[in-house]
């Protein structure tokens, strides 16, 4: 729940203001009613005050009226936004390897699924605060009329918003039956996404997919979606009968009650009638309020960051001038994937390195090694689970490591390629850069470029991995990172790769980290690390691998 604090607590001059609109037209609604009541008991019917107060008020009733729903609306959609954006801050805040253990279709569920469903129940809080006002002056005015009838009424609600109770708690279960169902399917929507060509060319794992997989997380959702709408639907519908069961006791108890007079009875009629719809609207939102709170339950539930651990200033681009560094240390750095503590599980290090401007460093060795797990650690990704890193003496801890990520600018085998290409200042690339390093990389006859946006991004693996690399030299960080590059690449535009575009990064006295199979090259790199189960060995010159299976073993 402090995540909804935290959320009303930034829109708390809107909120009053909102509310304050609300009181008047609920006043203004019960005063109306109050009038008319008054002018047909009388019998005389004419409105207290005469027919322009009468006007003026409905007029008041109906400005207020879209006042207070506008301001309320307009709470509600700011407090909507103000999740959406926060949630995505708190999952790219939350250290990767634990949004790596969640897996991403947890994290889409909770980004679609989860915040749509609290988006919707915040979007109930307008109709929620409304409604509640109209009663709470309905209420009023039932006193006003009959103490005796204001207290039953009060009775058959409570007794009646129980039993709707009953039926929400049974409601709860399905609704979080129905949560769980949807983390396997958007696991499901993941292998349509990324597994289409799998599931194309083999019509049997298409069929498995649809009759084994997809198909029973459909059937179980469609199941406990119509449940859990059959219990809203009653819900709703016992909220008729508990109106019409009051007014029924009301009207037919008046004769057993003394000191009821018509202008009681009517007044009472009049008003529970208006207020059925405010009554209706709040039972019938508290379905949403109880797929909120399911929603919620989950964003408690997902190891994201914890909110009190996290501040957006945290958030701010580093300050330090991350173009001087002189040395980048690794001492006795250890690291273990959250969750695997079985001591056959994989282990990183310890390992010892330190790095300088100007290097060019490979590392190589077979597949599982712990190539790709020392990018993610080397770069701030991952946090080590012992030793230390230092830069420039400064020990990296959770303060100073965003500081600490953006010296490096990297190439991740699994990478992803934003069509917009960034300069190290953070805005937008000058095209005529782009189009120069776009003809280097023999790519200007395919895409083009535009305020630093790329045409396009469709392009053959290899193609994509040189945009990559032209995002990189424009970021233009201090430390390069390539993890396979050029795996994808021609051979001639491997060579171009390992013999002028690394050691031209180097000259400019970028430090180089590259991690590769490919043996051809390795006596071009100033130092040789041979990952072997996590632990990384220097290879002197004449121990350099010279060939292909070397590298790979
Ligand atoms: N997300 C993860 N969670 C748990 N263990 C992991 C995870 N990713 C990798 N591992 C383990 O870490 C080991 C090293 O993996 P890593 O990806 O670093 O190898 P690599 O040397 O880059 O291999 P390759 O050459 O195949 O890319 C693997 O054996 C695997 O068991």
């Amino acid at each position: 729940m402090s995540l909804i604090r935290a959320l009303y607590q930034r829109s708390k001059v809107l909120m009053i203001v909102a509310l304050l609109a609300n009181v008047l037209s609920a006043t203004l609604g019960v005063v109306l009613i109050a009038m008319i009541n008054q002018s047909v008991a009388s019998g005389d019917f004419h409105f207290t005050g005469g027919i322009p107060l009468f006007v003026a008020l409905a007029l008041a009733l109906f400005v207020s009226g879209i006042v207070s729903q506008d301001l309320l609306n307009r709470l509600g959609a700011h407090i909507v936004r103000e999740l959406r954006l926060m949630m995505v801050r708190r999952v790219l805040a939350t250290p990767l390897a634990r949004i790596e253990r969640m897996g991403g279709h947890r994290i889409y569920t909770l980004l679609t699924n989860d915040i749509g469903n609290l988006s919707w129940a915040f979007g109930m809080v307008p109709v929620i605060a409304m409604n509640a006002m109209i009663v709470l002056m309905g209420f009023f005015y039932l006193g006003y009329l009959s103490p005796i009838y204001l207290a039953a009424t009060v009775t058959l609600i409570v007794v009646g918003v129980g039993g709707t109770q009953l039926l929400l708690r049974r409601m709860r279960g399905l609704f979080e039956e129905n949560r769980r169902r949807f983390d396997e399917l958007y696991r499901h929507f993941g292998a349509v996404v990324h597994g289409g060509k799998e599931l194309r060319i083999n019509a049997l794992r298409e069929r498995h997919f649809l009759d084994r997989m997809l198909g029973p997380t459909a059937d179980q959702l469609f199941h406990t979606g119509l449940r859990s709408d059959l219990f809203g639907i009653v819900s709703n519908n016992w909220n008729n009968l508990m109106l019409f069961g009051i007014l029924g006791t009301v009207i037919f108890s008046s004769q057993w009650i003394s000191g009821i007079g018509l202008d009681v009875l009517v007044g009472y009629v009049l008003t529970l009638i208006y207020l059925r719809g405010p009554i209706s609207s709040l039972v019938g939102a508290l379905p949403a309020y109880t797929r909120g709170q399911v929603a919620m339950k989950q964003f408690e539930d997902l190891d994201l960051i914890r909110l009190e651990d996290w501040r957006e200033g945290d958030q701010a681009p580093p300050q330090a001038d991350e173009s001087s560094w002189s040395t980048l240390s690794l001492r006795d750095v250890t690291y273990r994937y959250p969750g695997n503590d079985d001591e056959f599980a994989f282990r990183l290090g310890p390992l010892s390195l330190d790095l300088e401007p100007g290097e060019l460093v490979f590392f190589i060795g077979g597949n599982g090694s712990g190539k790709s797990t020392f990018a993610k650690l080397v770069t701030g990704l991952y946090q080590p689970t012992g030793g230390e890193i230092r830069l420039d003496g400064n020990p990296i801890v959770e303060e100073n490591r965003k500081w600490y990520r953006n010296h490096f600018t990297a190439v991740f085998s699994d990478f992803y390629l934003f069509s917009q290409v960034l300069a190290s200042s953070g805005s937008h690339g000058e095209d005529d850069q782009v189009v120069a390093y776009l003809k280097r990389l023999c790519l200007d006859h395919k895409v083009e470029v535009q305020d630093g946006a790329l045409s396009t991004t469709e392009l053959s693996t290899g193609q994509r991995k040189r945009l990559a690399f032209l995002m990189a030299y424009m970021e233009d960080r201090p430390i390069f990172l390539f993890d396979e590059w050029a795996a994808d690449q021609d051979p001639i535009f491997r060579e171009i790769f390992y013999t002028e575009l690394l050691p031209e990064l180097r000259r400019r006295g970028k430090a180089v980290l590259v991690i590769t199979h490919d043996d051809r090259y390795f006596h071009l790199a100033d130092r040789l690390f041979k990952f072997e189960n996590g632990r990384p060995t220097q290879l002197a010159m004449g121990d350099r691998p010279e060939t292909t299976e070397m590298a790979a073993g």
